[in-house]
């Protein structure tokens, strides 16, 4: 694997508070990788980490292969695009003047900016001051800002925030197109039914350490949570059901001709094969995997 961040059992403390422990990672190029924890379990601090921005108490932090404290890591900052949580942007500015503000610090065309805007869907707003932006709208600017220069490496932290669902859409598909040219993104979100189907890995963080890392398949088959099976009966097949049931599938209600079942991952084809047996009865078959919502909330245990 072509790795573009490293961290080996990297930690940082704040005096007594262990924000992040014993981290080990590694995200390949062209990736889109998400962090999701609940407030405080150390996203932030952990970008923080793979931006330099904080040394680590302890470990190893390296991204395109440089230990991030050392001279070389300047020159791969300039490869680095950063969206904070809470960037201030200057209400008197224009749209274009903020991004051409932003350009200077960085040492970066002014010239690239008005196709910037239009990448993230701000083309007619340019010329707009930030104080008439929407929420949506200041958003899409930030993310304009960290764009620039063309960075291969993108840090995002809940960039979403503020977002209707077409700027959603509009954002994962700038990262989708971004991967394809092989720019690596890690992204922190709060939004797990958005992140689940756009993120290629994810680590979910919990008390400074991550408790679980992998695809959402991987997480949702690691986790002791079952699977909700919706099954549509014709009228008074309840019973019928009962009697198949099999050891494993559960009952937890039935509404009118649904009835919802669970069962554990390990006893879905048993079920499944009992219900075809209900043969006229049966209308049709639903199956809902565990969310990552639910693998979130749900404090499932999760194999390391
Ligand atoms: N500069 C600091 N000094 C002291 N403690 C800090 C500092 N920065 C973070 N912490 C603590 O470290 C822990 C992790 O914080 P962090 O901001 O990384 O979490 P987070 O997952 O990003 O949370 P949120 O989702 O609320 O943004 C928290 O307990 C926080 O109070």
């Amino acid at each position: 694997m072509n790795s573009v961040i490293e961290l080996r059992q990297a930690g940082m403390r704040f005096g007594e508070v262990r924000a992040v422990e014993d981290v080990d990672l590694s995200v390949a190029q062209g990736e889109v990788f998400g962090l999701i924890g609940h407030n405080g379990a150390g996203k932030t601090t952990l970008f923080k980490l793979m931006l330099g921005l904080l040394a680590p108490t302890s470990g190893e932090v390296r991204v395109c292969g440089e230990p991030v404290r050392g001279e070389a890591f300047r020159q791969v900052r300039r490869r680095i695009g950063y969206l904070p949580e809470n960037i201030s942007l200057y209400e008197n500015l224009t749209g274009l003047e903020t991004l051409e503000f932003f350009a200077g610090l960085k040492a970066i065309d002014p010239q690239t900016c008005p196709a910037l805007l239009g990448q993230v869907g701000l083309a007619d707003a340019g010329l707009v001051k930030v104080s008439a932006y929407s929420k949506g709208m200041r958003q899409r600017l930030a993310f304009a800002q960290a764009l620039l220069g063309k960075p291969q490496l993108l840090f995002l932290d809940e960039p979403t925030n503020g977002l209707d669902p077409q700027g959603i859409r509009d954002f994962y598909e700038v990262l989708r197109s971004l991967s394809e040219d092989g720019v690596t993104t890690i992204l922190s979100s709060h939004q797990m039914a958005e992140i689940q189907q756009r993120v290629s890995r994810l680590a979910l963080m919990k008390q400074g350490k991550i408790a679980s890392l992998g695809t959402v398949r991987n997480l949702r088959e690691r986790s002791a949570l079952p699977l909700r099976i919706e099954v549509e009966l014709r009228n008074g097949a309840e019973p019928e059901l009962r009697r198949i049931l099999p050891e494993g599938g559960q009952i937890i209600r039935v509404n009118g001709s649904t009835a919802h079942l669970q069962c554990l991952r390990s006893d879905k084809l048993r079920l499944l094969a009992s219900l075809s047996a209900l043969g006229d009865h049966l209308v049709d078959i639903h199956i809902s995997e565990p969310s990552l919502e639910d693998l979130f909330l749900g404090n499932a245990e999760f194999a390391s």
